[in-house]
């Protein structure tokens, strides 16, 4: 397998990746030469320059993109999702580096210093025009408090400010502990002496701070962006530097960047970095590590740690599940080798055990085992959620937990048009799996290898009809199970074989008398 690496990445990471694979690092490409190249490659790696947009990706065979830092927003998620590409981003190693970053910047802005610097090196003595603020006493404004915005809150109040911070996905009470007031995103912003943004780039946070939220602020307020450019309107912020509402800003990021041609830079009281929130050594080789760590892992198909298009699964229990996703695979590909009809609803109900866990990526294997045998796409854990509710089809998931202790089943059950039709499943000791049901039909199956399924009226002799039949194509029987609703009444019969079943063999089964259907399975 190939790997691209189309950004500075450092050695470390792609030492890491040479150990495994086939590593070709390309950077300062333009879309067109990435377009190019990129369907040579099966995972793509990149920082913050390369722009992996749709073109990029409708053209690829990529399995999985790679993020050496935090924020995705460099990659056309959506697009990679439908595709089934998975994306892996490294969101842990850099949070120390932005942080510290955010704090230089902070203090900067505060105490003037790259003016200050820049005008005692054109040989003048001023120090009139660089007095400062201080930071303690005063409120620093946190606008999203995850892994950075708290790194940050931390390091204020160790430096005497208040903290008070807006994000509406964190539990105040346990943020407020560590002396961290939560408040509404009005209130931080008329409150704070100091502002800094910590929050991804999203449709929600796009220009989140614009000219009306600016004028909330107190004036002279400070303004710090490490975060990304695009969350506050430029031309804004722009209007109140000029105008002094703003004293001043930091800027690490840009709505486009490089900014080269961005009157915001030119403005006196801006301090502004190249994004360099994440550039330390350290930083550079933790996220480098970590991103080759997971591309290894998603290539081998093993299960990755930071996904950001597909559902986590805790180590410690995926051993657990694990038996559980192979069967809901194959009972949701079971059920579309059997019928067709319009799927309108997807119920996945588990009992027993399996209850304990959560049990989403057991249902997003039923899915995709379910949308293989359909779409021309190919389904797999990533796109199986998002192509079902493309196509409409409801997913119901449900948990009956009586007997947690009990062996652990699923019941798929399947709507269409055509009606109701369900596949129910279990997982013995030593990771057994068996089908258990189909529809009324009980049956005891091993779902593995080739299987015939035929429909028929139970009388004596059709078994060895059949039998019979596939003996004289020289296919071999492997086991046989029968399931039958009623004596002499409707049944299915299950054989095992150990070759494929040619369709004119299939089509001569369906003649013998009483059998209604007959459908060679590949599990
Ligand atoms: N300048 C640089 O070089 C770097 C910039 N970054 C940027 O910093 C961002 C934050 O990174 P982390 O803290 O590691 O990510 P994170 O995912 O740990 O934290 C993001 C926080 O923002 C919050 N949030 C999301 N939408 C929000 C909204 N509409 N309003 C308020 N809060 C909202 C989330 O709840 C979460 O707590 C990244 O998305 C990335 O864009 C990250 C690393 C380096
Ligand atoms: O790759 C970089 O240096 C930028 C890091 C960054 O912005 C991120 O991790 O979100």
């Amino acid at each position: 397998m190939r790997i691209l690496v189309s950004d500075d990445l450092a050695h470390e990471g792609i030492d890491i990746l040479k150990q495994e694979f086939d590593v070709d690092v390309k950077t300062s490409l333009s879309e067109e030469q990435l377009m190019e190249i990129i369907q040579d490659y099966d995972a793509l790696v990149v920082r913050s320059a390369t722009k992996v947009t749709k073109n990029i990706i409708d053209k690829s065979n990529l399995k999985v993109i790679g993020r050496a830092g935090v924020g995705v927003d460099n990659i056309d998620v959506d697009s990679a999702t439908r595709k089934g590409i998975l994306v892996v981003n490294a969101p842990e190693g850099n949070t120390i580096a932005a942080s510290e970053h955010t704090v230089a910047l902070l203090m900067a802005a505060a105490r003037n210093i790259p003016a200050a610097v820049a005008s005692l090196k054109s040989k003048k003595w001023d120090r009139k025009s660089f007095v400062g603020v201080e930071l303690r006493g005063k409120t620093l404004g946190v606008v999203g408090l995850g892994r950075i915005g708290k790194d940050v809150a931390y390091k204020a109040i160790g430096l005497g400010m208040n903290v008070l911070a807006y994000d509406p996905y964190v539990i105040k009470d346990h943020v407020e502990n560590i002396h961290i007031k939560v408040a509404d995103l009005e209130t931080v912003i008329k409150e704070a002496d100091f502002i800094t943004f910590h929050v991804p780039l999203t449709k929600t946070t796009y220009h989140m701070i614009d000219k009306e939220r600016i004028s909330m602020m107190k004036d002279k307020v400070i303004i710090i962006n490490c975060a990304r450019g695009g969350i506050i309107d430029e031309t804004a912020l722009y209007d109140a530097l000029v105008s002094g509402k703003v004293a001043a800003c930091a800027l690490d990021v840009f709505e486009h960047e490089p900014p080269l041609e961005s009157p915001l830079i030119d403005l006196p009281n801006v301090i502004a970095t190249p994004h360099l929130g994440a550039s330390t050594a350290e930083a550079q080789v933790n996220v480098a590590v970590d991103v080759a760590k997971d591309i290894i892992r998603a290539l081998k198909g093993e299960m990755v740690k930071n996904p950001v298009n597909m559902i986590t699964v805790r180590p410690e229990e995926y051993n657990e599940i694990k038996p559980f996703i192979e069967l809901a695979e194959k009972m949701g590909s079971l059920y579309t080798q059997l019928k067709n009809g319009r799927i309108s609803e997807v119920e996945m109900i588990y009992t027993g055990k399996i209850t304990r866990f959560d049990v989403k990526p057991i249902t997003t294997a039923g899915i995709k085992g379910i949308l293989t045998n359909i779409l021309e796409i190919p389904a797999n854990l990533v796109n199986a959620y998002f192509l079902a509710k493309e196509r409409g089809i409801k997913i119901i998931e449900k948990k009956i937990s009586k007997d947690q202790d009990a062996p652990g089943n699923v019941i798929l059950k399947i709507t269409t048009d055509k009606g109701v039709g369900s596949v129910s499943g279990t997982v013995f000791e030593k990771n057994e799996q068996r089908i258990i049901a189909v529809d009324d039909y009980k049956i005891d199956l091993i779902p593995k290898g080739y299987a015939l399924m035929s429909f028929h009226r139970d009388r004596p002799g059709i078994v060895g009809e059949v039998g019979n039949l596939l003996g004289r194509n020289d296919i071999n029987i492997a086991y046989m199970q029968l399931g039958r609703k009623s004596f002499r009444g409707e049944a299915l019969m299950v054989l095992g074989t150990d070759e494929e079943i040619p369709e004119n063999v299939l089509d001569e089964i369906k003649k013998i008398k009483d059998v209604s259907d007959a459908v060679f399975i590949k599990f």
